[in-house]
């Protein structure tokens, strides 16, 4: 289905979390593919299952989520079915992983150079002295400009957008095939957003990496991505090229984020109907099909949406 310079491939991918009240599905039978150097933006309001979508492809869930469906496949390999030896490998070397939270994702009692520097040293198998000098040349990369002062640093002692520039420089340290971000830019005001963006896309060029970065921002993470999928209730209703998402969304959802429809009722777990359409309760153009007809989805792999109305 897809060519060869696929890197990774969710194949009906579902999530579950088991909590005592219920369980929640957050991620229902999801297919994406992100190919060698492309930068692919997943993109949903909160609760849409963007970051459990991000987790299960990292193998990163917690004790509540579990896969319960589909297969993970990243340059050949099934990430799902790898033992956690191996898996232990795939990050940092070929997965470059970005938490959510800056500042609670580095060591608060470490500086800088100490948790930076164990990257090399661990991966690497360099000396301490050669570690600094990697490090020192990964903060000057990601556009850090007085590398002395911030390895020797703890986190509290550096901005949030300094610290997401730590993070970026940790995860694309050891100069992996793919970047995943998960919201990046939540912690930083709004010029410190596109210039980490403007960073991030700075490093998938320079290296060829390709960038799966989950966001909330449509027209912002459009100025950025080669393509686009946009997640609703658990779902990608729409995928395409991000010049073709942003001025010709088919799908109602895509419309309303990027305003060229009004705003309906806001996502309700509750309403998630489980036979129909996941957006019908919200949607501004359902019709009484649209409550038990599943929408197939229209296109291939690359772009298409879900909906029988457009
Ligand atoms: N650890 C958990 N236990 C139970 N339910 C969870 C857990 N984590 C997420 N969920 C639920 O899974 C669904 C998807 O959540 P998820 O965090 O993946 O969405 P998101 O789009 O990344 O949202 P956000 O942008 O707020 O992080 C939501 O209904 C959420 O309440």
């Amino acid at each position: 289905m897809f060519s060869s310079s696929v890197l990774l491939n969710s194949n009906d991918l579902s999530v579950c979390y088991h909590t005592a009240a219920r369980d929640v599905i957050a991620v229902n039978r999801v297919n994406l593919a992100v190919s060698a150097g492309e930068f692919v933006g997943v993109i949903g309001e909160s609760g849409s299952g963007k970051s459990s979508f991000a987790r299960a492809v990292l193998r990163l869930l917690p004790a509540s989520g579990t896969q319960t469906s589909g297969s993970i496949w990243f340059q050949g390999q099934r990430l799902d079915e790898l033992a956690d030896a191996a898996m232990t490998n795939v990050y940092g070397k070929q997965i470059g992983f970005m938490p959510q939270q800056p500042v609670a994702a580095l060591n608060p009692v470490r500086s800088i150079v100490s948790q930076l520097g164990e990257v090399f040293r661990l991966r690497l198998g360099v000396d301490s002295r050669q570690a600094r000098n990697m490090s020192a040349a990964i903060l000057h990369k990601v556009g850090l400009k007085d590398t002395e002062r911030v390895l020797c640093a703890y986190p509290h002692e550096l901005s949030g957008g300094m610290c997401q520039r730590v993070l970026l420089g940790m995860a694309v340290a050891l100069k992996p095939s793919l970047l995943v971000a998960d919201e990046p830019t939540t912690a930083v005001d709004a010029g410190m957003r596109m210039a980490l963006l403007d960073e991030i896309k700075r490093q998938q060029k320079d290296r060829g990496m390709a960038v799966l970065l989950i966001a909330h921002d449509l027209p912002l993470v459009g100025r950025y991505a080669d393509r686009l999928a946009v997640m609703y209730g658990g779902s990608i209703v729409e995928t395409g090229a991000a010049r073709n998402v942003l001025s010709q969304p088919r799908h109602p959802y895509t419309r309303l984020l990027l305003g060229f429809d009004k705003q309906g009722s806001f996502f309700d777990e509750e309403r998630k109907t489980q036979t129909g359409c996941v957006f019908q309760p919200r949607c501004r153009y359902a019709q009484p099909g649209c409550r038990y007809e599943k929408p197939a989805w229209q296109g291939d792999g690359r772009s298409g949406w879900a909906c029988i109305q457009r």
